[in-house]
């Protein structure tokens, strides 16, 4: 030791005395992180280790590295890195201390050791916020336990309501597709309860109590699909947060992925989805490292894909990765056995949502429902009874009631059509002759057609329906 760094320490020392009457412990040590000082409160003494040690007093210590003392001193960290440690709590032997750690520099800002400084009773000050990070945590814990709890099966098999042999069909496939591994490819119009089905097979499977992930690629915007599928590094982009965020395939690692309308992935992204796959790893967007990921893939799509593949637009290896285990849903109708058990669920289910006593269907409300065609399959017939309940009064419900409900191309539509103007009827006409257009372009895709035509999804959809639109323009 020099003489300067001698001055230095004697300083310290002298500080150290004085600060010893206010805690409960305090130590000094050089760079190599060997003890110089230490005051004699026995905080840090374990007397049973010091005496196997053969160690009687502290003052025995100077000179032995620090961690024969305090075995998991953290004081080499410190005149390593030249860091103080300012809060800290570490427990030794029976107490819980509140340790500050901080270096020594000479004046030429040189790191000749360090301080540490330990308050073995001034947890009871900390106790405030000792009880607000308590709080927090339990608030996080219960948080996590709901976001779980939201990602959990939400439907079963037992859920898919129909006995039609199309859907008796669909039941079994649903449990077979539980009992592997492989992707599942959902073909179906919309409405038809793909995404019901890909809750139920992961209900059905072995990951049931892992999270289950839905993501619809239709509905968000080319540009931030990546980001959503793969996750962000910390400051990737400008703007981009410090943290990192997790992508879909992040938060299903254990569990499913169900991706909707997997038909309108652009292309690049389909490269990207199938080298994820076949590597099973993922690399979140600005980072160079790659985190592997353990999902199981449900795909779906109101699509014609096998069509969009012969066309280019669908990546034919990614397709036939996703196909391994096709389940195709039936259209509503052609299994229109099932209208009435499913008009009874949704009347059922309007009615207590409603608060109002349930109404029953009289044959002829039953037969109107049969008559009608169903683009927009069981969602449509869920809507439709919830709009009689909600426009029309009454114990049961009769053809009349779907009056107003179902377009006009229904068959059994009882009410005369009222004459219109001659100018609403041209508005008319050349809304649907749009609409129509702008779906032959879009090749039947009506997502895209609406996009075309400035409209959303479902605000076609009503302009479908209110025009009678019903051929199966996706097909
Ligand atoms: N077999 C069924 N039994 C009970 N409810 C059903 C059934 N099929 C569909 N549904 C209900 O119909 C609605 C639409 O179903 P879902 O969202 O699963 O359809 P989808 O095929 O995924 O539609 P899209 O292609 O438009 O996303 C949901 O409320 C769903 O619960």
């Amino acid at each position: 030791m020099t003489a300067e760094q001698d001055k230095h320490f004697a300083a310290a020392r002298a500080l150290m005395v004085m600060i010893d009457e206010m805690i409960d412990g305090a130590i000094l040590v050089d760079k190599d992180a060997r003890i110089v000082w230490s005051n004699d409160k026995h905080v840090w003494f374990d007397d049973k280790r010091m005496e196997a040690l053969g160690i009687r007093s502290v003052a025995d210590m100077v000179g032995h590295p620090v961690e024969r003392l305090i075995p998991h001193s953290r004081m080499r960290d410190v005149v390593e890195t030249g860091r103080s440690m300012p809060l800290d709590i570490m427990r030794y032997g029976e107490h819980t201390l509140l340790v500050s750690r901080l270096p020594l520099r000479d004046e030429r800002g040189e790191i000749i050791g360090a301080i540490a400084f330990a308050l073995k009773n001034s947890l009871t000050y900390l106790r405030p916020i000792a009880e607000r990070f308590n709080k927090l945590q339990s608030r996080l814990a219960r948080m996590e336990k709901e976001l779980a709890a939201s990602r959990a099966p939400k439907y079963t098999v037992e859920n898919l309501i129909g006995f039609s042999p199309a859907m008796l069909q669909v039941k079994r496939l649903v449990r077979k597709a539980g009992q592997i591994q492989s992707a599942v490819l959902l073909l179906g119009e919309t409405g038809t309860g793909k995404e019901l089905v890909a809750h139920a097979i992961h209900a059905a499977s072995d990951r049931a109590d892992r999270p289950f992930v839905g993501l619809n690629v239709a509905a968000i915007p080319e540009n931030l699909l990546e980001a959503e599928f793969f996750g962000v590094a910390p400051g990737a982009y400008t703007g981009a947060s410090r943290q990192t965020r997790p992508g879909k395939f992040q938060l299903a690692h254990g569990g499913t992925l169900f991706l909707d309308e997997i038909g309108d992935m652009p292309l690049p992204l389909q490269a990207k989805l199938l080298r994820v796959l076949q590597e099973r790893e993922v690399e979140p967007l600005g980072s160079n490292q790659v985190i592997k990921v353990d999902v199981r893939i449900i795909a779906a799509t109101s699509r014609p894909l096998a069509e969009m593949v012969r066309d280019g637009a669908f990546r034919s290896d990614l397709y036939y990765r996703l196909n391994v285990f096709p389940i195709q849903l039936p259209a509503l109708r052609d299994r229109r056995e099932d209208l009435e058990i499913l008009a009874s669920l949704f009347s059922e289910r309007t009615a207590a949502s409603l608060d109002q006593p349930m109404r029953d269907l009289t044959p002829p409300a039953l037969e109107t429902l049969h008559g009608y065609d169903w683009p927009g399959n069981v969602r449509e017939l869920a809507n439709v009874i919830e709009q009689v309940y909600v426009r029309t009064d009454g114990e049961r419900i009769l053809a009349e009631d779907f009056a107003d409900v179902l377009p006009k191309t229904a068959v059994h539509r009882p009410a005369a059509p009222t004459r219109k103007r001659p100018l609403a009827e041209a508005m008319d006409e050349l809304e649907r002759s749009l609409i129509l257009a702008a779906l032959e372009e879009a090749k039947g895709n009506k997502l895209e057609a609406a996009r075309n035509l400035g409209l959303s999804r479902t605000n076609l959809y009503a302009k479908l329906r209110k025009h009678g639109i019903t051929a199966d323009l996706d097909a």
